[in-house]
């Protein structure tokens, strides 16, 4: 297992270029299964994840291709891929799959509205909480699918196709909007999705979907009214940004001191954040290329945040906060609200010289003149960068390790980092 050393202390300078957003990526490609025609996906980035959900789809039937290098471009520049499910040769996504990135489920949606059918392995939790699925299956219900859970799988039958239907979602999911707006799109009739996620991935399915044929409405706001299809064909669409990048490299800024550009990123995809972000002393400005982050030698103010749906502060930026929040002046309350168990880094960030105190879903960060750099252990995606970030303002030399939770939402992150200064390199195991 890879790991990554950092020695701390020095400014960040220069640019980064932000890449296409996982959370994007991940349900417009499988948006391909809704189609016998070529979806063809612009800016991809180059995560494990997507090289994880490229195994779920290609075991539907999906033919995927990619790209090769063109001139001016370099590694760090998005892939363009196709993929196309001429024909669903297999209904079933099986646990050994599933089980390796949640996000996989969601293929349970397209499945079941273009064949009638699906087979897919209920997909278990992970670090950050349980997870649970119950909002897909009363959705697909609605919708007019039979729904079994059989020996861990969500078996969904629906021969005669899913029919329009209002969906109220209990609490805002992400990945049960996505889901239940592709379902909806072969549906015969219309759909309503009351309660919806709003958050920018949601509208850039739903814009490639609207590319494809498909009639919505209303995405971006809580409530979704999707006119179902007979068909839908194929399309090219580009990926967003990754706002999650984008906030994560601003805070890395914010905490090391420095002048960097962020190319590519988007302001408007993260305005909550921001907003913190320039509370606590950074200053950021839109370029004509991006957004630049800058920090002079002013100290760091706390800042209270509490995680919400969007436009809230995004949970996925809550770890990389509290990071910059243990160099802060004062006390910083930081209230998690999405998941149940998000605060694993705590314990991490202590072994730099962080003090911390949890209070049910609260922590209290008391912010520290200084942090010593030591080993660390990340336990999961976000919680892994939060750790580098901390290592790139201690003192001395903080090594990472576990650093495939990393390579599934941050690509080349220590080249990135290393072009603007930062003594940060992976060592191989
Ligand atoms: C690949 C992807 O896009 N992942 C994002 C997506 O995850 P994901 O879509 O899994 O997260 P959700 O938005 O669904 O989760 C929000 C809350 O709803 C709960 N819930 C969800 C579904 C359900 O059927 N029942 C239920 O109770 C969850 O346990 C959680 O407490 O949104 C999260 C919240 O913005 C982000 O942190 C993840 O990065
Ligand atoms: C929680 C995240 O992703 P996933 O839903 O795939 O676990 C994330 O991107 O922070």
């Amino acid at each position: 297992m890879d790991s990554i050393k950092i020695v701390g202390g020095t400014q960040l300078n220069g640019a980064i270029p932000i890449s296409g957003a996982k959370n994007a990526a991940l349900p417009l490609m499988i948006a391909s299964l809704l189609t016998d025609e070529t979806l063809t996906l612009e800016n991809v980035p180059r995560l494990r994840d997507v090289a994880q959900l490229t195994h779920i789809l290609t075991n539907h039937g999906v033919d995927y291709s990619v790209d090769g290098k063109r001139l001016g471009q370099d590694q760090l520049t998005g892939q363009t891929v196709h993929l196309r499910a001429r024909e669903v040769v297999d209904t079933t996504a099986p646990y050994e799959l599933v089980s390796k990135m949640r996000a996989s489920f969601w293929v349970v949606g397209p499945l079941v509205a273009r064949m009638g059918r699906a087979r897919v392995s209920l997909p278990g939790g992970c670090a950050i909480g349980t997870r649970p699925v119950d909002f897909f299956i009363e959705g697909l219900k609605a919708l007019g699918a039979d729904i079994d859970i059989d020996s861990g799988y969500v078996v969904a039958q629906a021969p005669n196709g899913l029919r329009g239907g209002r969906v109220t979602f209990p609490k805002v999911s992400v990945g049960a909007t996505h889901t239940l707006m592709m379902a909806a799109a072969l549906a015969r009739g219309e759909t309503e999705l009351v309660n919806a996620a709003r958050e920018p991935e949601v509208v850039d399915l739903a814009d490639c979907l609207v590319g494809m044929g498909a009639r919505i409405e209303g995405a971006g706001t809580g409530t979704i009214r999707i006119q179902g299809v007979e068909r839908l064909s194929g399309h090219r669409h580009s990926v967003i940004p990754d706002r999650i990048e984008t906030g994560t490299y601003a805070m890395a800024v914010a905490m090391t001191g420095g002048d960097v550009v962020l190319e590519g990123a988007r302001g408007d995809l993260l305005e909550a954040a921001l907003d913190v972000l320039r509370q606590t002393g950074a200053e950021i400005t839109e370029t004509n290329s991006g957004l630049r982050i800058y920090r002079n030698g002013n100290g760091i103010a706390s800042v209270d945040v509490t995680t919400e749906p969007y436009p809230g502060f995004p949970t996925d930026l809550q770890a990389q906060f509290m990071a910059l929040m243990t160099r802060a002046h004062g006390h910083s309350r930081i209230t998690e609200t999405i998941f149940e168990n998000r605060f694993m880094h705590v314990q991490e960030l202590a072994r730099l010289g962080a003090r911390i105190r949890i209070d049910g879903h609260t922590a209290i960060v008391e912010g520290v003149p200084a942090l010593r750099g030591a080993p660390v252990m990340a336990t999961d995606l976000r919680a892994s960068v939060s750790l580098v970030i901390a290592g790139l303002a201690a003192e001395g030399e903080t090594t990472v390790s576990r650093v495939y939770h990393l390579d599934r939402g941050f690509e080349r992150l220590e080249e990135k980092l290393g072009r603007c200064g930062a003594q940060i390199e992976r060592i191989s195991a």
